[in-house]
């Protein structure tokens, strides 16, 4: 193996756990919990390629699946995965992968926008899987799934933006970055 494939697994492995860690950092306000899963997400897509931003959060649901308790709540499996907030897991994905490829263009307005396209994909996802996994209409859902999370999340989108510059500004001067 290559030694920027070795330091890009690592780097993957590395913002799985960041994200697993905080997604527990949550508030239960609703069917839906408040967490910061999303700032890992937004991490990700800051500090890799699109492909390994992809990898990351895929290999964090997929912790989740095999049964490590990284989802919202210590809760792990297909059970917690395929239940009513499972469409965000899939989201999160979603916000690295679209986020890291926006980030490559190097345009803070493009930058920003791909968070907010990968947050409303992430909004998609999960909107739809409550819906089909409570049977709830799309007016509830949207005010239990999506309404109270705005603005908390798009201050983890800033959050992340401004971390994620300083971590390249560090990495760069390391010779981590691609
Ligand atoms: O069960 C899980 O681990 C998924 C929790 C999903 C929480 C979503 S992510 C987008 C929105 N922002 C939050 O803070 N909470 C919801």
């Amino acid at each position: 193996m290559r030694k920027s494939q070795a330091r890009n697994l690592v780097q993957a492995a590395l913002l799985a756990a960041v994200t697993a860690v905080l997604s527990q950092i949550q508030l239960s306000i609703g069917p839906v919990p408040f967490n910061l899963a999303v700032l890992g997400a937004y991490l990700a897509g800051m500090l890799m390629t699109p492909g390994w931003a992809v990898i990351s959060l895929t290999v964090y649901m997929a912790m989740g699946l095999v049964g490590v308790p990284v989802f919202a709540g210590m809760m792990a499996g297909p059970a917690a995965l395929f239940g009513k907030t499972g469409g965000y897991v899939i989201g999160y994905i979603a916000i690295a992968g679209v986020t890291a490829a926006a980030r490559r263009l190097d345009k803070p307005v493009v930058t920003a926008l791909g968070m907010a396209v990968g947050l409303l994909l992430c909004y998609g996802f999960g909107t739809a899987w409550f819906m089909v996994v409570t049977g709830t209409t799309l007016v509830q859902s949207l005010a239990w799934c999506v309404t109270p999370f705005i603005l908390p999340d798009i201050c983890k989108a800033a959050c992340a933006y401004v971390l994620g510059r300083l971590l390249q500004q560090r990495m760069a001067q390391a010779g981590l970055l691609q």
